[in-house]
């Protein structure tokens, strides 16, 4: 059985007859231990995704239809099953920026002690000794002395650190990863990456890695999910998409990574930008700004098998054939 599994997912905001739709008809699995990263440009649906999963919309103005099952619990309420209260659910959420998830006025050992307390029941000692055994598991050094810190003390790639070892507190079996290393330079962002690797391993935690960078999914993950404007538009093994994108949208992407190549020159970009959300597209969500567009373009899309492993929401895809990397 997956450990995650999300049918039919809808988003809608606003409120009654104006209301606009956010996501259309998700569906996705996510294994035990498997890295997945969720990849679209700002405002394909990546955190409008996560923050459903997490229950962090905002009921009084968004709708959540569909149905979404982790490790046999059900997130929200459907047919004759009872919501799960949040606290019993196995997973977390690390964002970009640690500093709106911490708060400032409280240091790194309350913040740790009091997740461990209300997620774990655990009494002060003990959460204290696991608060330390936490902070050494996500590479604080010196972590007696860390825990006496508040968030401003420390530097930004710290900061994420506390902000992973708040996340393993809920001992999750599900961590949601927000672009947490957009807001840190490159070294830190593949120290930070490594450390995502490797507790995931450690741990059989599975991650849900959103991303706008296709590097980044390269180096991390084991699947991918390409998202355009609230729809899934092609998923496949990490591996096999980037070797041979499906999608042409999956290919902008990858043409627009920087690369050796690339160096000095101009970057290549996908013209255009993602529709607003609400805007009604009859077609292929991506035709406007396609450069493979045809006639049989302007009718609605599915997400079809590719290969055994892939699907692909383009009509094109077995006709396209677009130049990859070596991953
Ligand atoms: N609370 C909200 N009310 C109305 N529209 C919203 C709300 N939250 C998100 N949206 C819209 O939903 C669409 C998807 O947004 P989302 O934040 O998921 O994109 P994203 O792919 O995560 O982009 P980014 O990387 O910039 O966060 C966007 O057009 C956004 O404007």
């Amino acid at each position: 059985m997956s450990l995650l599994t999300v049918e039919g997912l809808q988003v809608h905001f606003g409120h009654e007859g104006s209301q606009v739709q956010a996501l259309y008809d998700v569906d996705l699995t996510i294994e035990p231990g498997e890295i997945v990263g969720l990849v679209g440009e700002s405002g394909s649906g990546k955190t409008v995704t996560s923050l459903a999963l997490m229950g962090l919309l905002d009921p009084r103005s968004s709708r959540i239809e569909g149905r979404a099952v982790l490790d046999g619990k059900p997130l929200w309420r459907g047919k004759g099953e009872k919501r799960t209260p949040r606290r019993e659910l196995p997973m977390a959420m690390i964002f970009q920026e640690p500093m709106t998830a911490l708060d400032p006025v409280f240091t790194v050992g309350s913040q740790l002690v009091e997740t461990l307390r209300i997620r774990r029941g655990m009494g002060k000692a003990e959460a204290r000794t696991e608060s330390l055994s936490l902070l050494e598991a996500v590479g604080i050094s010196d972590p007696k002395a860390r825990m006496k810190a508040y968030p401003h003390e420390l530097s930004g790639g710290m900061r994420q650190r506390v902000m992973i070892a708040i996340a393993l507190a809920c001992d999750p079996k599900l961590l949601i990863a927000d672009e947490p290393t957009t807001a840190v330079d490159v070294t830190i962002q593949a120290q930070l990456l490594d450390l995502i690797k490797d507790l995931a391993k450690e741990r059989g935690m599975a991650v849900l890695f959103v991303t706008h960078d296709l590097g980044v999914v390269s180096e991390t993950c084991d699947r991918m999910i390409t998202m355009y404007a609230g729809r899934i538009v092609e998923r496949g093994p990490v591996a096999e998409v980037l070797a041979s994108p499906g999608h042409p949208y999956t290919a902008g992407l990858l043409a627009a990574l920087p690369s050796p190549e690339s160096r000095g020159g101009r970057l290549a970009t996908i013209p255009g930008r993602v529709p607003p959300p609400g805007l009604t597209i009859p077609g292929c969500v991506f035709e406007s700004r396609c450069p493979y567009a045809q006639p049989e373009c302007s009718v609605p899309q599915e997400l079809l098998p590719l290969t055994p492993t892939r699907e692909v929401r383009c009509i094109r895809s077995n006709e396209l054939d677009f130049e990859g990397v070596a991953p």
